[in-house]
């Protein structure tokens, strides 16, 4: 089956002082629509340059990605993003952050249908009530989450996440995961995660891709064989442990001698 997001032999090099720096070779990767992929790999594989590319930010040498079997040449709106740093706007408020993508894409749109729907989103993250305080006002949890529905809400066919929860606390980060998989039950989005927590490439991902190391090419995929409905404890069960240490495993292999500093421990 034909993926929405099709990454198709995509080949980057960085040109540096030193000569070209080959990043991703021959990459391919397939992500059918409202599926979500995770992608783990060593440190400086090349992985943000993928969103890059994914998001129309960048052109690769070779290869391409397609969204809908279209080639991207361009940033276009009917992509999400979400990073490690939310990069919430201090002076306005919550609400008003949120609303920003609408403000872009749907110029026409009145403010209230605006401000309506970015308000349905923060009441399913559990923010209702914290739409008028600023930023800094919030915990590092909330402002991501405030940047979950920014990132959705104007309706995006693909959302791209790159380590969105990798600075919060572990409980914190388990909340959010759940808080996402509720979106996405709601809302369902195509979604490229870029993570170094392979439990969290199992617990969000219907298929986790493992890089290699530089330049990175598609080492191996695992499908994510578990319930669609699922609770944290989940990681438990035996099919994660064997998910988990198969994962482990390909990362060992990727980063060519065991160096497990760069990525989450699974247990
Ligand atoms: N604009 C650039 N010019 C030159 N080199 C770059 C540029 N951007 C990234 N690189 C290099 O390309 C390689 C891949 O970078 P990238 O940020 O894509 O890796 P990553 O897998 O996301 O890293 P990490 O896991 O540490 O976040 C790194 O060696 C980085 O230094």
């Amino acid at each position: 089956m034909r993926g929405l997001i099709e990454i198709d032999g995509v080949s980057h090099a960085y040109a540096t002082a030193a000569g070209p720096l080959p990043v991703l070779e021959n990459l391919n990767i397939s992500v059918p629509e409202n599926e979500f992929a995770a992608v783990v790999g060593p440190s400086g594989c090349g992985k943000s340059t993928l969103t890059k590319l994914v998001a129309g930010l960048m052109m690769p040498d070779e290869g391409g990605v397609r969204l809908h079997g279209q080639w991207v040449t361009s940033p276009r709106s009917s992509v999400g993003m979400a990073f490690q740093n939310p990069v919430l706007l201090e002076w306005r408020t919550i609400v008003d952050n949120v609303v920003l993508p609408l403000e872009i894409v749907a110029p026409g749109m009145p403010q209230r249908t605006r401000v309506e729907r970015a308000m349905q989103l923060l009441e399913m993250v559990g923010l209702a009530g914290f739409e008028r305080k600023r930023p800094s006002e919030l915990s590092g949890g909330m402002r991501q989450r405030a940047s979950l529905c920014r990132a959705i809400v104007h309706k995006p066919e693909v959302v791209i996440l790159d380590e969105p929860f990798g600075a919060l606390d572990a409980f914190t980060r388990e909340d959010l995961w759940q808080t996402l998989r509720n979106l996405r039950r709601e809302e369902p989005f195509t979604t490229l995660l870029i993570t170094h927590d392979l439990r969290e490439s199992v617990f969000l991902g219907d298929q986790v891709v493992v890089l290699s190391g530089r330049p990175a090419q598609t080492q191996y995929t695992l499908s994510v064989d578990l319930p669609e409905d699922r609770d944290i404890e989940v990681l438990y069960d035996n099919r994660s442990v064997d998910m988990l240490a198969t994962l482990r495993e390909q990362i060992r292999i990727a980063q060519g001698r065991g160096r497990p500093d760069t990525i989450a421990e699974a247990s």
